[in-house]
């Protein structure tokens, strides 16, 4: 037979082994290597640690790794990291798989919203904190868990917040002896638990040696982050160690503008150039406040590209932000063409954990949008605001991390002075119904005396029980209504979204309800390119209906199942997703947002089938539909005032209808919407038209009270 010769190429066996030698290396080289035994000494010795350490040292990767080698996973037990987002749990979980070489999912694996990867087998579990959340609703005790670390506690999200008062009575319920009658202190309902608990026992110890209760052995928790005001988590946790690593591994040169910016748009771009025709190679991440502002420097890059040399023109742009499908989200983190220099152009969803290899230049303008709630409106909105001094010091962390970086920061150093230590807590700036209804259904009667590591304001929780009272999730009494209540804690949605889909069942037209849910569980399906509105608007006409967005999201979303269907008796599915995404092109669709809409669907309608909802449709019959919008988002409405704006019922404010609504140009009497945006004007987006009267009708519980 003859030889294949390979000439000088390495094989993919020494290729892998060369990366697994260089991944050793890598691992032995963080500051956080020489300190493994002492952490994990400090572990076994307190059962709350907080570990403080540079960004980049190792915390993420390496503390897991370390406590599953010195024993902590025995018995089948888990390590839990959590991550503030999922973007961080999932690409964290790839590279820990990969430093341990083992396939994902096995013995390391992440569990996000609508994504599990793990398997029984799965010892070191990344995921983000609202899911751990989750969780705890099915396993009050969290008993898999041997050690569960909370990772980015500086970033203070609302979920980082509720699960370490969460974590604080687990780890009280679990340390006292079940059979000493301790309990989790949340409630009536664990109470029963644990009686059940003693019962299974009883029955336990006669058929095995062991009495079941003995598998809640201490839990250990571990705050962690890079920049954190150890002090305050130490005083929550009652006085816990902390401990400071020592050390990174690269070092970040940081440099300031001289005078402040009036434009930091302009000011990231001029900084993009210069940087990629003075600085040597090396890619570049920008932070960005959203979608909108990474799109137009997307734009603006590619006009001056072409007016570069040639030899300059390899510029390739990525963005990242939380609204795109995640299968594009990872495309940040493949490596650029040979000689090109990718420019990352990211929302605060890259700040922390995740390390993007090839990054050494980081552009930091100083702004994040964040989320602001004003519990008198009853209004969330999302503003830009400067960052903290703990987020500029997490984005400079970015680069740095595969050999010395730079840091641009876009503002005056005595600026920086003048930024506040750390972000405030979500916790104290958003609706909390969310929130509530989980702790609700975790039996947590008291509310307001719940042991938040920084409360939320009084009124802001009496506001978000006000509105679960509305919603019927609550009973008078404050419980947790029986079966409404209860089925919408068990969905992961937003509280109105599980209602609406309740109602559905009962207006038989779940089917529809359950097709707008997920599709308004992603960004825009639509994808209007701003030199092409018009013909994007003339593409789409055939999908709108006179009634509103939801049907109209409803007639793309089937009108794409039936083209799928007929292709793919037809042809292979290869040539089904050619023709699928040529489809999507053409009618301006993006493709990826509508999969990801048909991926949650799924998964929604896997959970409402398990609560045995009734999954009919109302066919033709669209009032029916609109009858159930109206009674789910009574909350959300607005009336047409005379001079053509619209005013929120709920708030009193006037708002006006986003151009993206096929309604923009109808302007219906009354309409029911989904979304509440404010830029130069506070704009209502996902809009139906619906009767005034049928909102007296239908929910009288709230227009009784307002009349
Ligand atoms: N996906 C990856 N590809 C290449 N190197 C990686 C990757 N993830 C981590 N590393 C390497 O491991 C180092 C430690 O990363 P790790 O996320 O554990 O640090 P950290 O201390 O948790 O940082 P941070 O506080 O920023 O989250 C990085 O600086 C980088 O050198």
């Amino acid at each position: 037979m003859p030889s294949v010769h390979r000439g000088n190429f390495p094989n993919r066996q020494t290729q892998c082994s060369a990366r697994r030698q260089k991944i050793v290396q890598q691992r032995k080289s963080l500051p956080i290597a020489s300190v493994e035994k002492r952490l994990v000494e400090e572990v076994r010795k307190n059962d709350v640690l907080i570990i403080v350490g540079e960004t980049g040292s190792g915390k993420t990767t390496q503390i897991p790794q370390f406590l599953f080698d010195a024993g902590f996973c025995r018995d089948g037990r888990v390590i839990g990291v959590t991550q503030p987002r999922r973007v961080a749990a999932v690409t964290v979980a790839k590279r820990v798989a990969e430093e341990c070489g083992v396939e994902l999912g096995r013995k390391v694996g992440y569990s996000v919203r609508f994504d599990d990867t793990t398997s029984g087998s799965t010892r070191i579990k990344y995921m983000t904190d609202g899911l751990l959340l989750r969780e705890a609703l099915l396993d009050p005790y969290l008993s898999k868990y041997s050690v569960i670390i909370v990772d980015e506690a500086h970033e203070r999200t609302v979920h980082t917040d509720v699960l370490m008062g969460l974590l604080k009575n687990v780890q009280l319920a679990r340390s006292s002896s079940v059979s000493d009658g301790q309990c989790l202190r949340f409630g009536k309902k664990n109470v029963k638990k644990v009686m059940t608990l003693e019962k299974e026992n009883e029955q336990s110890e006669r058929f095995h040696k062991r009495p079941l209760y003995e598998k809640y052995t201490p839990l250990k928790i571990i705050i962690m982050s890079a920049s954190l005001d150890a002090r305050a988590f130490s005083e929550y946790f009652g006085g816990a160690k902390a401990v400071h690593i020592q050390g990174r591994q690269f070092p970040v040169d940081i440099f300031y503008t001289r005078i402040a910016e009036t434009d930091y748009l302009d000011a990231s771009l001029i900084t993009i150039f210069q940087i990629h025709l003075e600085e040597g190679p090396g890619d570049i991440l920008v932070f960005l406040t959203g979608q909108e502002e990474i799109e137009s420097v997307e734009r603006l890059i590619k006009e001056k590209l072409p007016q570069l040399p040639q030899e300059n023109q390899k510029l390739l742009i990525v963005p990242i932000f939380a609204a795109l499908p995640s299968e594009q989200q990872m495309r940040v983190f493949a490596p650029a063409p040979s000689g090109f220099r990718k420019v990352i152009l990211a929302t605060n969803i890259a700040e922390t954990s995740v390390t993007i290899p090839g990054i050494k230049y980081v552009i930091d303008p100083g702004f994040v949008k964040a989320r602001s709630y004003d519990p008198g409106k009853g209004m969330e909105s999302l503003i830009i605001v400067p960052t903290s001094k703990s987020q500029a010091l997490q984005r400079s962390g970015r680069a740095g991390r595969e050999g010395p970086g730079k840091c641009f920061r876009l503002y005056p150093e005595k600026e920086f002075e003048k930024l506040e230590d750390s972000t405030m807590p979500e916790i104290k700036r958003c609706n909390l119904s969310n929130v509530i209804l989980q702790l609700k259904a975790l039996g947590v009667d008291d509310i307001l005396g719940f042991d938040f590591i920084e409360k939320p304001s009084r009124e802001a929780i009496i506001k978000s029980l006000e509105q679960l009272f509305l919603l019927g999730a609550l009973t008078d009494e404050c419980q947790l209504s029986d079966p409404v209540g209860h089925q919408m804690a068990r969905l992961p949605l937003d509280p109105i979204y599980s209602k609406a889909l309740i109602l559905a069942s009962q207006f038989n037209c779940l089917e529809e309800m359950l097709i707008t849910v997920a599709l308004l569980s992603v960004e825009s399906i639509f994808y209007s390119p701003r030199d092409k509105l018009e013909e994007a608007r003339t593409a789409t006409k055939c999908f709108s209906s006179p009634e509103g967005d939801h049907i109209t999201l409803i007639n793309v979303y089937r009108a794409s199942n039936d083209f799928l269907e007929k292709r793919s008796t037809e042809m292979s599915m290869a040539k089904t997703e050619k023709a699928y995404r040529k489809w999507c092109k053409e009618n301006f669709i993006n493709s990826r947002s509508l999969r990801h809409a048909r991926d949650i669907h799924r998964q929604i309608k896997g959970h409402v089938e398990q609560m045995g909802l009734n999954l009919s449709s109302c066919g033709d019959d669209m009032l029916q539909f609109r009858r159930c919008l109206a009674a789910s988002f009574f909350l959300n409405a607005a009336v047409k005032q005379p001079e053509g704006t619209y005013r929120a019922l709920a708030s009193g404010q006037v708002v006006q209808i986003h151009p993206s609504s096929v309604l923009f140009r109808q302007k219906p009497e009354c309409v029911i919407f989904n979304e509440l945006v404010q830029t130069n004007n506070k704009y209502v987006r996902n809009l139906t038209r619906v009767d005034y009267l049928w909102l007296t009708e239908l929910a009288p519980q709230y227009y009784a009270m307002q009349n």
